[in-house]
């Protein structure tokens, strides 16, 4: 299990609490009866009795609470989301910070994953808001792990990785205040002075950049950059299907989000009942998303599972999209149901691959509504389509002559706050002669 990556087993967390809060209280009663009346009975029997259930329970598999590596991937969507969207720690931290010791361990841990993730800049700041909050009092020194001497080393080093050999001499001159006989802050000082004689140093640590990210952040919504003629091209419409008998007496409500590549939305394509049924199909099955053949990585951070056919309301839904597209699923993929975790996104991609039978077209449901980021959006033409839940996309990924059609590169954004879902159904060539006839023009 893994909560970093889906949000919605965060949500399941609470009941895991309640659960643990259940048993906590019950050892209270106890214990406030023997403290009572058989506060004798209490030295006698073991400690033991007391954790050993506990102890159990907190190692059981069936209690599923977060590990390490959720919280390292938690932060690491944690960076991705101030990379994108040009957080400061400051921005993430809002609120009262407490001067509680974990809150001031949380923020050297985000400054530690970033720098092993060589995000330099990112641990940079982290480090530095950590120095700003390094005011306990000196009597906690003994149990931090991480004292204010490994800070300015950090910060020096950020700053060195990063390429702001000033800013790093700076810190590693604090660090020779401190204790001015170390030799090896010496060192490290006077290799950076003689780095600084042959390169040109970065001077401003403090805007960030995304460097990182091959996601240009879209402010415009569809539309906004059109001429007249193509924005008058962008129109909604019931839509019968050509008329198809199912749709005629409900007709689906279609809107042309972009022409070229042409990208149609259809609202209200799913109930919100049957969302709810997909998603409970899908949470035992949820497991991180694969990248090709069993390769887990960063650039799609969601869990995911392909949904078996035969369930009625899938059948339903496929029926719809069938309806929708005027295309066969016969060679179609299962229902792929996705949840995205905070900071879950998926880089831009393609989602034809290269297949004899190539992925003709894909239909997109959102099954939820994202609070903020989370979009779908377009590089190559400038299109952010915004999860809307009970609506779903549409566009082909092939042109007509069976070339990928490069507009359609795509990408998930990060979520910021909320917990998307979506569910993919890809389309394939095969079965498609005749309702989306092959073109022999290299234009089309
Ligand atoms: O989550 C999204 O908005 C896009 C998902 C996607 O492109 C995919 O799963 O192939
Ligand atoms: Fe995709």
């Amino acid at each position: 299990h893994e909560f970093f990556s889906s949000t919605d087993q965060v949500m399941q967390l609470v009941e895991e609490e309640r659960t643990l809060l259940r048993l906590f209280s019950g050892y209270i009663i106890k214990l406030i009866k023997r403290l009572r009346f058989e506060w004798l009975a209490i030295v006698e029997s073991t400690q033991e009795s007391l954790y050993k259930d506990f102890q159990e329970l907190l190692y059981s598999d069936e209690l599923k609470i977060p590990l390490k590596r959720d919280l390292e991937g938690a932060a690491l969507g944690l960076i991705r989301l101030q990379e994108m969207y040009k957080l400061f720690p400051e921005n993430i931290t809002r609120g009262e910070m407490s001067k509680r010791l974990s809150v001031w361990k949380k923020l050297t841990m985000m400054g530690f994953i970033a720098y092993e993730e060589d995000k330099f800049q990112h641990a940079f700041h982290w480090f530095l808001y950590s120095l700003k909050k390094f005011n306990h009092p000196e009597s906690l020194s003994s149990i931090r792990s991480v004292t204010k001497k490994d800070l300015l080393k950090y910060l020096g080093s950020s700053a060195y990785h990063f390429g702001s050999l000033h800013v790093a001499i700076y810190f590693y001159q604090q660090l020779l205040n401190l204790d001015p006989t170390d030799e090896d802050v010496k060192y490290e000082l006077m290799l950076v002075r003689k780095r600084r004689l042959y390169t040109s140093s970065n001077p401003d640590i403090f805007t960030l950049n995304m460097t990182s990210s091959t996601v240009t952040p879209m402010r415009h919504s569809a539309g906004e950059r059109l001429n007249r003629g193509r924005q008058r091209a962008l129109s909604c419409r019931y839509s019968t299907g050509g008329g198809n008998p199912r749709l005629i007496l409900a007709p689906l409500k279609e809107e042309v989000e972009w022409d070229e590549p042409r990208i149609v939305r259809y609202h209200d394509i799913i109930s919100d009942k049957e969302i709810e049924i997909l998603k409970n199909l899908s949470r035992p099955h949820l497991s991180r998303s694969q990248i090709g053949l069993g390769t887990v990585s960063n650039i799609r951070s969601s869990q995911s599972v392909f949904l078996k056919e035969g369930n009625i309301v899938v059948v339903r839904v496929n029926q719809r999209i069938a309806d929708a597209t005027g295309l066969s699923m016969e060679t179609a993929e299962p229902l792929h149901v996705q949840n995205y975790g905070t900071g879950g996104s998926y880089e831009p991609h393609y989602d034809a691959r290269d297949d004899q039978n190539e992925r003709i077209a894909t239909f997109l449901i959102y099954m939820s509504d994202v609070e903020i980021g989370g979009a779908t959006v377009f590089p190559k033409v400038g299109v952010a389509l915004q999860p809307k839940k009970g609506s779903a996309v549409f566009w082909y990924n092939l042109h007509k002559n069976g070339d990928v059609d490069l507009r359609t590169m795509h990408a998930g954004c990060p979520v910021l706050m909320g917990n998307k879902w979506v569910a993919n159904k890809w389309i394939h060539e095969f079965g498609q002669e005749f309702t989306r006839p092959c073109s022999l023009s290299e234009l089309e």
